[in-house]
């Protein structure tokens, strides 16, 4: 890996309002002094129980929440902690985002084209060159120029994430947020978005943070992962040594809560978590 990271995120803080009504007018850290890194081409997954601050690490990249008192967020060597809106703006076409949700995600009123030429036309992008850039983007994610004219309306969730994948593509980022990409998806065809993902790395050399409570996908997709658990990680490494060898009972507790088919992993599992239990590991 290059000596210089990506993005490097240090002593990351996020606060927001308790919704709690007990707790009312009261502030909760979401995410507590989180630090990571990043380096071109590597995909960091990020693991946890629902509400343990993963989507929210990934909104503070992308400037979509306001971050605590000395946080800091280095995206290729700039400083964008406390950035501008404009110079986020501007950042847009280097740090781009695909959630979960592939049928809120994409406008119903606008053509496949609308949608994805529009980042492009915004920046001054001639008409006769966004199309071309259009239909070179839809390439990517295996679809035909065609799409263009056609309405989200009538794809299938796993062609509306590939749109949506298309969308994030469209200006050529460097850094892909992937916040639960496949979890709406059916199983197979969740595996054809994650191979064309991987394929997209590979081509593009992406980095992704990938956000997932799927450990399963998270072992075949990533390099790296860090386990949170309350707004701080508790548990960081290569996918195989953290999942082979987990060092915190909170991150076996994950593991084996995760399901599997094969019985005997299954039973394996199981005795490794009553082993946390009972703290006789
Ligand atoms: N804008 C917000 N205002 C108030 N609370 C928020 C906001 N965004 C997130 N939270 C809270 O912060 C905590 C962390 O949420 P976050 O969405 O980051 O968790 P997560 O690990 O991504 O969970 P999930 O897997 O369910 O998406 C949760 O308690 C959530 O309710």
């Amino acid at each position: 890996m290059p000596a210089e990271p990506l993005l490097t995120v240090t002593d990351l803080t996020v606060e927001f309002d308790s919704t709690d009504r007990r707790r009312r007018g009261q502030r909760f850290r979401a995410v507590d002094g989180v630090s990571l890194s990043l380096a071109p081409g590597e995909t960091l997954g990020l693991v946890g129980e629902s509400g343990s601050g993963k989507s929210t690490i990934g909104n503070a990249v992308l400037g979509l929440v306001a971050t605590g008192p000395g946080s800091r967020i280095v995206f290729d060597g700039e400083d964008i902690t406390q950035a501008p809106p404009k110079r986020r703006r501007a950042l847009g076409s280097r740090i781009q985002v695909v959630f979960q949700d592939p049928y809120s995600s994409l406008n119903p009123s606008r053509t496949i084209g609308q949608t994805l030429g529009e980042p492009l036309r915004a920046t001054g992008v001639d008409r006769r060159e966004t199309r071309s850039r259009v239909a070179d983007v839809l390439s990517k994610v295996d679809m035909s120029p065609d799409v263009a004219a056609r309405y989200p309306a009538q794809f299938s969730g796993g062609q509306r994430q590939r749109i949506a994948i298309a969308r994030a593509l469209i200006r050529d980022p460097q850094l892909v947020i992937l916040d639960e990409p496949t979890s709406a998806l059916d199983l197979s065809v969740q595996a054809q978005i994650l191979n064309l993902l991987i394929a997209l790395r590979r081509d593009a050399h992406l980095s992704y943070l990938f956000i997932s409570h799927d450990i399963d996908v998270v072992r075949f997709f990533s390099h790296r992962m860090a386990v949170l658990q309350h707004g701080r990680i508790v548990e960081e490494g290569d996918v195989d040594a953290v999942i082979e060898r987990p060092r915190e009972p909170y991150t076996r507790e994950l593991l084996a809560a995760v399901p599997v088919a094969d019985p005997r992993e299954q039973r394996r599992r199981r005795e490794s978590r009553s082993s946390v239990v009972t703290g006789s590991r």
